[in-house]
């Protein structure tokens, strides 16, 4: 039945301003209403349809991304967006596609890495996608490993030119995104050689096909590497792979601001740390950090509805079901996930503050802060990325069989989401590179150097390893200081325990690859310290609205005591809190799910997401999920005719044969 809204029951129970909690979510009320407005400009433009998507074969997807994404571009023009407007117009279109990696890795790289001539020269070209560009770092044999790569170039005096080559098959370029069949020029990393002489990995641009006809320049072959995970999906982008033979590009054309080739062949470093030829990846991170909340949040979402609707046993005398959301197992895996969402989405908010401010102290040839945004970078992306996913499964498996669904939008999510535990780092790789920053960490304390910003926790190391959690009753967990004592004395103790154990070595490198799993729970820790301190600081600002500050505070007590339940092995082992005391955080999780049930629709209502950006029968608002999901089947293709194609060739035979075997 159309406008009946089968979750109104629900809507009645919320105790706080769903209205004001949007506007938390959102950032600001000002973030809300541009949000607002691009999620329904997409939703109600019929050309920004994506139901059929599952269903295209690989050209007609690929086709059909372009005609979007082009279209997309033409209505930023038209309606002259801005690039908040455009960038959020974007990410409600839904749909990976080559502008993702021009505006989102092309364009920085050039910024970042750029000197002011070379930025004067490329930005506007870009900017007006009269080229479009890709980051062409990886390759076949080489990802992870950046300084293992293998494509060279090599400066010609002679002709003040650098010779960009492909040496060997698994130095080909492998994944960039954009590349495969619609990219004219790239960001190209190679390793850098002057006079015969190696100078480590610098990036390069690169035109790779004709601005006139789009084909390949001389020396130059490329091609999309194939289909990938899940049907629709990531399989929307073009991730190509390039071979260069001996291709010429000018000497101005390296990215100079890290170090610059001078005309004589010479390389001048400049005062800028070498890591910034890494800058666009530390960039990409923080914005991976911003949208797991989002992904998370779409999960959550149609699950929580969908568990509202569903019901299961536990009729009496005729009565209704049980709405599956009540049952305490369900509750216990999906609040979490919800409460995650909203941590993620306050430390996403944190780390662009962060980035923000390391770019500008950058700016100002401030490089003291460099180490921990790297670190905070790669451990949050490593740490929400790898929940996201396995949230968005988790999501599925809530929704029982129905989940399991295209319609019901989680397969696809699933999908497009899950390369985010790999692309821009491997997420076990980047969680070593957060212990090496705790390891170095803690060989410099009693250095005099007091550790600041997230890590400055270090600094009261003593007092950190002998502590003991002070919680006599449940109702004790709820009290801020207490969580984060104990999130901290896990953190610093796990750390110290692999720093003792590191020292037993020799060569500290073979102690490192030795310890290396007990490292990355060490650095998992920290990372979710960092993350329950900031719900904390959040917590902190001043929220107005009828409850929901309260709903906040309920929401960040289930994200620390779950964490805290589910990891009570190392706060255990760590000796910092008994089982007892486990066990009553336990029972204060128990009581905090009852809090957030009568809420929990109005809780992803804040995400303020329309139907068509959800892409799920069963989140839908209005929770009218099963005439939805009937009439759904019948729009399948197989449904056009009732006997399907292939009766005649294949069924029919095979029904003759076993009546001719019947008949023997
Ligand atoms: C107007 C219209 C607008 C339209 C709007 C549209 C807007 C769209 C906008 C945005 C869209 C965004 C969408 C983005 C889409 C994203 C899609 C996904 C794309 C995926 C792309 C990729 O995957 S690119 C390839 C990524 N590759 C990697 O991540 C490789 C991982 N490996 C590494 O990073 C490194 O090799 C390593 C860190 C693992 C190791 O490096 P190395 O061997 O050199 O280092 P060491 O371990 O020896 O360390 C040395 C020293 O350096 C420090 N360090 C390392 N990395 C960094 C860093 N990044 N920054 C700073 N410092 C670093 C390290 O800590 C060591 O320090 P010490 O002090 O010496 O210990
Ligand atoms: C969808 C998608 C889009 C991409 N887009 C781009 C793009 O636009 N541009 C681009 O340049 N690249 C892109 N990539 C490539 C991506 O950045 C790399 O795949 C990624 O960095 C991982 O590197 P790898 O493939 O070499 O993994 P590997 O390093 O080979 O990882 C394989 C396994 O080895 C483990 N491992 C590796 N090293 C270590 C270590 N030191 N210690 C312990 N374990 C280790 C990893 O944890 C993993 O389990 C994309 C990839 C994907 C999937």
């Amino acid at each position: 039945m159309e406008g009946v809204d089968y979750l109104a029951d629900e809507r009645k129970k919320t105790e706080f301003d769903v209205e004001e909690m949007k506007i938390v979510w959102a950032g600001s009320r000002h973030t809300f209403e541009v949000s607002d407005r691009m999620a329904k400009l997409v939703a109600n433009d019929p050309v920004f349809r994506k139901d059929d998507r599952v269903m295209l074969a690989r050209k007609d997807l690929f086709k059909n991304t372009l005609r979007k994404a082009t279209y997309a571009w033409k209505r930023i023009n038209e309606l002259r967006l801005s690039e908040e407007e455009a960038s959020k117009l974007r990410s409600f279109v839904d749909e990976p596609a080559f502008t993702d990696l021009h505006w989102g890795m092309f364009v920085p790289a050039i910024k970042g890495q750029g000197t002011d001539e070379q930025q004067k020269k490329w930005l506007p070209l870009a900017y007006k996608m009269q080229i479009i560009g890709c980051y062409a770092q990886t390759e076949l044999g080489h990802g992870s490993n950046v300084q293992g790569l293998e494509t060279t170039a090599t400066f010609d005096p002679q002709t003040d030119e650098f010779v960009i080559h492909s040496p060997t098959l698994t130095s080909s370029k492998w994944w960039p995104g954009g590349l495969g069949k619609v990219s004219t020029h790239g960001v190209v990393y190679a390793r850098l050689i002057l006079d015969g002489q190696e100078h480590g990995i610098h990036g390069f641009i690169v035109q790779l096909r004709s601005l006139e006809d789009h084909r390949p320049l001389p020396g130059i072959t490329v091609a999309d590497i194939g289909m990938k995970f899940g049907s629709g999906a990531y399989n929307t982008m073009d991730n190509g792979l390039l071979r260069f033979d001996h291709v010429r590009i000018p000497r101005d054309q390296m990215l100079m601001r890290v170090s610059q080739v001078t005309r004589d062949g010479k390389i001048v470093q400049s005062d800028v740390p070498r890591q910034l030829v890494y800058g666009t990846m530390v960039y990409v991170r923080q914005t991976i950090v911003q949208d797991a909340s989002i992904a998370l949040s779409r999960a959550v979402c149609i699950a929580t509805r969908y568990s509202a609707v569903r019901r299961q046993f536990g009729s009496s005398n005729g009565g209704p079901e049980t709405q599956v959301i009540d049952y305490k197992t369900q509750q216990s895996r999906l609040f979490p996930l919800l409460a995650s969402a909203y941590a993620f989405r306050f430390v996403g908010e944190w780390l662009k503050w962060l980035y923000t401010d390391v770019t500008q102290r950058l700016q100002a040839n401030d490089f003291s802060t460099l180490p921990e945004a790297h670190a905070c970078t790669a451990g949050l992306k490593s740490l929400t990325t790898s929940v996201t996913a396995d949230g968005i499964e988790e999501s599925r498996k809530l929704c029982g069989g129905h989940g399991y669904l295209a319609s019901s939008g989680l397969p696809e999510l699933f999908a497009v989401y899950v390369p985010a535990c790999t692309y821009e780092g491997d997420n076990t790789v980047l969680m070593l590179q957060v212990a090496r920053f705790l390891m170095k960490t803690v060989s410099q304390l009693g250095s005099g150097k007091p550790p600041v910003g997230t890590i400055s926790y270090m600094g009261r190391i003593e007092q950190l390893m002998q502590c003991r959690c002070a919680v006599k009753k449940a109702g004790d967990w709820l009290n801020p200081n207490a969580v984060l004592e104990a999130f901290e004395a896990r953190a610093a103790r796990m750390s110290v325990s692999c720093a003792q154990k590191l020292s037993k070595f020799s060569n500290p490198e073979e102690g490192f690859a030795e310890l290396s799993a007990d490292l990355v729970e060490a650095a998992v820790a920290h990372c979710q310290l960092i993350v329950v301190s900031k719900f904390f600081e959040k917590l902190q600002q001043d929220i107005p609205g009828k409850g929901v500050k309260r709903q906040l505070e309920v929401l960040c007590g289930v994200y620390s005591l779950h964490l805290l339940h589910k990891h009570q092995g190392d706060f255990l082992a760590t000796s910092y809190i008994t089982p007892k005391q486990a066990s009553l955080a336990n029972d204060q999780l128990r009581e905090l799910y009852s809090q957030v049930r009568p809420n929990a629709i109005a809780l992803v209502d804040a995400f303020n997401y329309t139907d068509h950006y959800l892409g799920s029968i069963l989140g839908c608002y209005d929770g009218n999920v099963y005439p939805k999901l009937y009439e759904a089947a019948w729009r399948d293709p197989l449904n056009d005719s009732v006997i399907p194609d292939g009766y005649e060739q294949y069924i029919r035979p095979l029904l003759k044969q076993q009546l001719r075997v019947a008949k023997l």
